[in-house]
């Protein structure tokens, strides 16, 4: 048995178990993480960050995420801004701009002077076999907008893969928003044959939402960076909110500013805070 260190750290409330794989030696696997992950009998956390050195020549780090389930994922957002506070703050990169290989694509996290963190998050994709979903034919392939049947209700979602896979619902009101209801039937809806994250985004001004996000392999979360981007890119592609300046996303744990521009090419930028909470250690075989 060894000792594994790690650091327990949050962005908005979406918490992390943060792990230097470059400094000790850890092979990730399903059981122990989901293991480490409950709430009352392990460290408690939505997802398992793991940094590791990078693959390609051009990358400071590589970036890997497990979610609460034990599943190995491909972007996590409020992680990122983690991700680039961990490495500098430890001693891991002295550079406050960053570059990180991800299995969701190359993002660019950068350390502000405010404290706050801006990741450049990549290009969204919309196509429906880029996030993955399956369109039931060429006219629902080439709406923005698909009509979902869960049981006896269809719900309309909007698809935007930001490295990892978002259906978005507008909704009213989103304290009433079905999240729990269905959130899991939609995560694991038959159309999604890589599962979803499930936003409900309220509009409530051209550049103000309000959002929750069921988080595939966890639930519910706190916050959600990822879901954010693919909310705001939505709402514009919907032309529900405006591209000029960047939308103020509020979450249950608080609010993140993200900016795109409706252009081909246009990357998506998300700024927000950090928080290491503690450092710890645990039994490792
Ligand atoms: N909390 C994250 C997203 C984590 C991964 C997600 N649950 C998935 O399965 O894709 C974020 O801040 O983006």
């Amino acid at each position: 048995m060894t000792k594994l260190k790690f650091t327990k750290m949050h962005g908005l409330g979406n918490d992390f178990m943060v792990i230097d794989g470059i400094n000790q030696k850890f092979n990730p696997s399903t059981a122990p993480i989901a293991a480490w992950a409950q709430r009352h009998t392990g460290v408690g956390f939505d997802q398992l960050l793991l940094i590791e050195a990078p693959r390609q020549a051009e990358a400071d780090f590589r970036y890997r995420i497990f979610n609460a389930d034990g599943s190995e994922v491909e972007q996590c957002g409020n992680g990122a801004r983690c991700f680039a506070r961990f490495v500098y703050d430890k001693g891991l990169s002295s550079k406050k701009q960053i570059v990180v290989e991800t299995a969701g694509g190359v993002i660019m996290p950068r350390l502000n002077d405010d404290g706050l963190v801006t990741v450049d998050m990549g290009v969204p994709l919309l196509a429906p076999e880029q996030i993955p979903f399956a369109a039931i034919d060429e006219e629902d392939a080439r709406s923005i907008s698909h009509q979902l049947v869960i049981g006896n209700e269809t719900v309309s979602v909007t698809c935007i893969n930001m490295g990892n896979p978002h259906a978005v619902i507008v909704v009213e009101d989103i304290e009433q928003a079905p999240v729990h209801r269905l959130g899991a039937a939609i995560e694991n809806h038959k159309q999604f044959p890589q599962r979803v994250n499930v936003g409900f985004m309220q509009i409530v001004a051209s550049r103000r939402i309000r959002l929750r996000v069921f988080e595939r392999g966890v639930g519910e979360t706190q916050a959600c960076g990822t879901g954010a981007c693919a909310a705001v890119v939505a709402g514009i592609s919907l032309g529900l909110l405006g591209d000029d300046e960047p939308v103020e996303v509020n979450l249950p744990g608080g609010q993140l500013l993200i900016s795109w521009q409706q252009q081909p090419d246009a990357h998506v930028w998300m700024t927000g805070p950090t928080q290491s909470v503690f450092d710890g250690e645990i039994d490792y075989l």
